[in-house]
């Protein structure tokens, strides 16, 4: 077993995790913001990650009831109100449908989820399950990939209004929010992390839970690539661009 890390080294450890494998590597994401891909590509995109934006209030309720504290599920419920939003405010599934109306899918299909991947599926239900079944400590720094998550979401949003016509500011409104929550995300898991992951097996623990959750992004990107730029083989009943 290596030696203990201190919270700086194991920061550094989670950094380098995201340097190698998060989805911003992806051909499809290069695909995605370079304007390489056609509309029905951008609409099969769109569909399927609606499943995970829908699954992650899913998440983190499973999350929220294993936290043993008021102070912890204070700070864990924010997320869920980011996601499902509050009174007369939508939250982030919501906004994401404004996404997938704009690029003209009927909603109560993507709502259905009847054209999603099995792929996308499999992976999403993989994250949910695995939040409820490991340690709080791994569920936690399942989340992490948030780190680098303004990054590509910067890129995603000015490389798509740069090169399709058929979006604008008003159909990715969803990730404007996302800019600024995240890092609240981050500061609070990191924290935890650096805290509670003090031993070489619970900083192993920790960095195959990260390692994990890049690895879901990918294999749903990898899904996306193998139905709809190459070699363009939906699976039977998944979405068919028009
Ligand atoms: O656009 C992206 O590439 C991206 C990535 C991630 C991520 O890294 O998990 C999230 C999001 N977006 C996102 O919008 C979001 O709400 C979110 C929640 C979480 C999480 O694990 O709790 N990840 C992400």
């Amino acid at each position: 077993m290596s030696d203990v890390l201190s919270p700086e080294g194991l920061e550094d450890a989670l950094r380098a995790i995201g340097e190698e494998r998060y989805h911003i590597r992806h051909p499809f994401h290069r695909a995605l913001h370079g304007g390489l891909l056609d509309k029905g590509q951008v609409q099969a995109w769109a569909l399927n990650r609606y499943y995970y934006q829908a699954s992650i209030p899913r998440k983190d309720a499973t999350l929220l009831a294993r936290l043993p504290t008021t102070e912890l599920r204070r700070e864990w419920r924010r997320r869920l109100i980011d996601h499902d939003g509050t009174g007369d405010g939508p939250g982030g599934v919501e906004r994401w449908l404004a996404l997938t109306d704009g690029l003209g899918i009927d909603r109560d299909y993507v709502i259905s989820t009847e054209g999603l991947l099995p792929g996308t599926r499999y992976a999403v239900d993989a994250y949910v399950a695995f939040v409820r079944e490991r340690t709080l400590l791994e569920a936690i720094a399942s989340s992490l990939t948030e780190m680098f998550s303004p990054n590509i979401i910067s890129e995603r949003v000015a490389g798509m209004l740069r090169n399709y016509p058929f979006v604008n500011e008003a159909t990715l409104a969803y990730f404007t929010p996302r800019l600024t929550q995240a890092p609240l995300d981050v500061q609070f898991a990191l924290g935890y992390v650096r805290e509670h992951a003090r031993t070489p097996e619970t900083q192993a623990a920790v960095l195959g839970a990260l390692r994990f959750k890049c690895d879901l992004l990918w294999a749903q990107l990898d899904a996306l690539h193998f139905a709809y730029v190459a070699p363009r083989l939906p699976p039977p009943g998944a979405f068919v661009p028009r």
